[in-house]
């Protein structure tokens, strides 16, 4: 329970982040829309989540890209059953790879790239991404940990200015793990913005 709760969501953080420091102009226009509809006056909080489109599409891409669970869990079927036209016996271990589905480029326009734009097309997108799995035994954690994701992410960019420690870009190597962790873990700049250093802060806190 604490690897699928806490570990999972701090992996998709992680990635989100490292994406984010690379693509400057996607973490800009994810701060414009903060600015836009929370304000500097106060601290982003769960209700304004679904006010914030764009940066629910970030989270959508970097689970894409980088599911935290990318050969999700072990499944076993139940009866003898045909999936995508092979004949499984009862009594088969199945696995999803999340991961590949997720880059095909039969199913994804540029498969590969970090662009959060592809969700505002609607749910059609959104149908094709299985990060928590999929029926019955899917993630009961799911909501939970959007939210978490949602808030953690909306404020970090809130209240800080985000970069690289160099030009070069973050190194994007996934390493081996129950949970897809980064090869070299991020390290990045951040400065505090104004709203660090106002009242309303200490109010929220
Ligand atoms: C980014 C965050 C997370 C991801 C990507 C994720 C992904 C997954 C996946 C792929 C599964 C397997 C689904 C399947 O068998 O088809 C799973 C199962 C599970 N997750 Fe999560 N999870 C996340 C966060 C959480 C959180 C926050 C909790 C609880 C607080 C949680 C609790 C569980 C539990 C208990 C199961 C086992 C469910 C079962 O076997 O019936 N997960 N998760």
């Amino acid at each position: 329970m604490l690897i699928a709760g806490t570990e999972t969501t701090a992996v998709t953080l992680e990635w989100t982040m490292s994406n984010l420091v690379n693509h400057p102009d996607i973490l800009n226009k994810a701060r414009a829309e903060l600015d836009t509809h929370v304000g500097e006056e106060r601290l982003v909080d769960e209700a304004d989540l679904s006010k914030l489109p764009y940066l629910q599409n970030i989270i959508s891409e970097s689970h894409r890209l980088y599911p935290a669970a990318p050969l999700s869990v072990p499944h076993m079927s139940s009866d003898d059953c045909r999936i995508g036209g092979y004949d499984v016996p009862r009594d088969t271990m199945l696995i999803v790879n999340a991961w590949a589905i997720h880059r095909d480029p039969n199913l994804w326009d540029d498969s590969d790239s970090f662009k959060p734009e592809r969700f505002e097309s609607g749910q059609v997108e959104a149908n094709k991404l299985m990060p928590f799995g999929l029926g019955r035994r899917a993630c009961p954690g799911e909501g939970l940990s959007q939210r978490m994701l949602g808030l953690t992410l909306g404020l970090l960019i809130q209240c800080f200015q985000w970069k690289r420690v160099s030009e070069k870009e973050v190194d994007m190597t996934e390493s081996q793990g129950l949970t897809m962790p980064k090869a070299i873990p991020l390290e990045v700049l951040c400065k505090a913005r104004p709203i660090m250093n106002s009242k309303v802060l200490c109010e929220d806190i």
